[in-house]
């Protein structure tokens, strides 16, 4: 079921299109990652999702009424006071907070061990921990997070993304992030890859490496040439480098057959299979900036 879609949503800035036409549909419960470099008009979408920013044209749908979430790119937290304190402060804001709500999140989200510091004297990756307790606070069905995991370092992202997953499959939260790292389109259910306010690509991680990215197969011998007799009617040949034959195969299995048949043509080997990068070279013509 459809929680949330948006038609030709468009955002201009003077001349800049920002936002281009975006089409989305959110389902209930999944996981959505909007991907693009800095300036593709990720936070511009977000917000126009959120109703903080009006659209030029085109509409945002909501299936019902639900209660949203949002985890802003600069924190909403006050430095000074505690993780507690600030979480209680929020917690007075909504009508419908329990008073144990507070510590339930801050147990749920392993806060404990940094509830009575202060929030600016958190590390980022605590800080985010803690913005995502605040975003939960009013028992969102849908939790917006704009670039989360920005500026932290991988294993950091690593537990900001468990996190995520657990809230989504415990609680059957609909998460919605945006981020400009590419690998992390991985742990999505649906990606939307955006640039230049336009979505160039949308699926799985998986559908788009399939689709975007090649997978890239090094066959090297000291004289290729027996190995490119064998190989003269295959079309998957790339390119043909001093002692090394570079093909593209369309999956692992058929690079295995490949190796396999030419076993004795060969000195060494080196497969790779296609990544997010390679999708987001092959569709834009460049790398993520
Ligand atoms: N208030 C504004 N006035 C003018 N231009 C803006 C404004 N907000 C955003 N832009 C421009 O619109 C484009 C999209 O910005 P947006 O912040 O949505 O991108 P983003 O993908 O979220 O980038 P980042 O990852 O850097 O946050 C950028 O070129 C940006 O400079």
């Amino acid at each position: 079921m459809m929680i949330l879609k948006t038609q030709g949503l468009t955002k201009t800035y003077g001349q800049h299109i920002a936002v281009n036409h975006i089409n989305l549909e959110i389902a209930k419960g999944s996981f959505t990652a909007i991907l693009g470099p800095n300036g593709a008009g990720k936070s511009s979408t977000i917000q126009m999702l959120i109703g903080l920013l009006q659209p030029d044209s085109g509409s945002v749908h909501y299936a019902q009424e639900i209660k949203i979430g949002v985890v802003f790119q600069n924190s909403v937290l006050d430095e000074m006071l505690t993780v507690k304190e600030n979480l209680q402060i929020r917690a007075r804001q909504y009508k419908e907070v329990a008073p144990e709500k507070v510590e339930e999140l801050i147990e749920q989200l392993g806060l404990t061990n940094f509830s009575h510091q202060q929030y600016g004297s958190l590390s980022g990756g605590q800080k985010r921990r803690v913005d995502i307790a605040r975003a939960l606070l009013n028992n969102p069905d849908i939790l917006f997070l704009d670039e989360p995991t920005t500026g932290l370092d991988i294993q950091t992202r690593e537990a900001i993304w468990d996190l995520l997953n657990l809230l989504q499959e415990k609680q059957k939260m609909t998460v919605v992030l945006t981020t400009h790292y590419l690998d992390e389109a991985d742990s999505a259910d649906q990606v939307y890859i955006v640039d230049h306010g336009h979505i160039i690509a949308e699926g799985t991680a998986d559908h788009i490496k399939k689709k975007y990215a090649k997978n890239i197969l090094k066959l090297q011998a000291g004289n290729v040439d027996p190995l490119l007799d064998y190989l003269r009617d295959d079309s998957l040949i790339e390119k043909v480098n001093e002692g090394e034959i570079i093909l593209k195969p369309e999956t692992a299995q058929s690079a295995l057959d490949i190796i396999n048949d030419c076993r004795d043509l060969i000195d060494n080997f080196e497969f790779r299979s296609g990544t997010m990068d390679d999708a987001f070279i092959a569709l834009t013509g460049r790398e993520v900036r």
